[in-house]
């Protein structure tokens, strides 16, 4: 008896499970998520039209560098995942945009400029004395998510540059006009990781398109790239409380 109902709930199952949306659609669901990017996170939108102060825009700066320094030991754990040669020809490059190469400094490096740019030195900015602890928290979660889940799922998890040319592209329009006083050259990471991020989204979406092909993986692509939308939410969170305390401190 119990053999035919466990058969028969497997039969209705069946008849129920949607159907799989086809790549133009699923990719349609992916690009979707981009209305819970931090691009409108209140503290996003206040940087961008020109609201923040020097010491808030420095915080910003010190905290996203822990971001920047952790994203290639994220891409050496997608590395050390994938058997994949063909794959791993084309992800090394993302840990070389970052630490560089030759005569290429790198992004972590240009990251620096800005940090001068801003009036942070190299040694505070590489102490790490000034990141939040939330920010370390939410980017050791999506580093350790990389080491821990199927190389494809974390491919699927660093789709949220699908929308970051934007969020790159408003800060070069934006930032000269309200913040002069930040010396234009420390604005070079933006630039570069406009066509960067452009290359690695298609690598990206054409991953995560061919692996998550039934419905179930699909709503599953969707919730890994909803918890990297989370990561970056939460750094922005704890950057805002970061700076509110600065700023409660240099008043008191
Ligand atoms: O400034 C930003 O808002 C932003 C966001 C993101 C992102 O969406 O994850 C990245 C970057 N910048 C970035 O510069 C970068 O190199 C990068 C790599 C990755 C990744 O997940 O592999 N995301 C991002």
């Amino acid at each position: 008896m119990s053999i035919v109902l466990s058969n028969l709930a497997g039969y209705n199952q069946k008849q129920t499970d949607p159907e799989a949306w086809d790549r133009a659609e699923f990719e349609r669901q992916l690009r979707a998520k981009g209305a819970g990017y931090h691009i409108h996170h209140p503290f996003n939108v206040r940087m961008n039209s020109g609201q923040l102060s020097p010491d808030d825009i420095r915080c910003w700066v010190a905290n996203r560098f822990y971001y920047q320094i952790n994203i290639p030991l994220k891409d050496a754990a997608v590395m050390s995942n994938c058997p994949d040669r063909e794959t791993r020809r084309r992800w090394i490059l993302r840990m070389l945009d970052h630490d560089g190469y030759g005569d290429n400094e790198g992004g972590i490096e240009a990251w620096t400029r800005l940090g001068e740019a801003v009036g942070i030195s190299r040694e505070d900015l590489w102490s790490l004395k000034l990141v939040a602890p939330g920010v370390r928290f939410a980017v050791d979660a999506y580093v350790n998510f990389a080491r821990q889940v199927p190389w494809q799922e974390a491919v699927c998890s660093s789709l949220t540059e699908m929308f970051a040319p934007k969020i790159h592209k408003d800060r070069l329009a934006n930032w000269p006009g309200h913040y002069q006083w930040i010396e234009a050259g420390g604005l070079e990471y933006f630039r570069s990781r406009i066509s960067l991020a452009e290359r690695d989204v298609e690598h990206g979406l054409q991953v995560t398109l061919d692996y998550f092909t039934t419905r179930k993986q699909q709503a599953r692509a969707l919730e890994i790239l909803q918890f990297k939308l989370d990561v970056l939410w939460s750094m922005l969170d704890a950057i805002e409380k970061a700076c509110q305390q600065n700023s409660e401190t240099s008043h008191a």
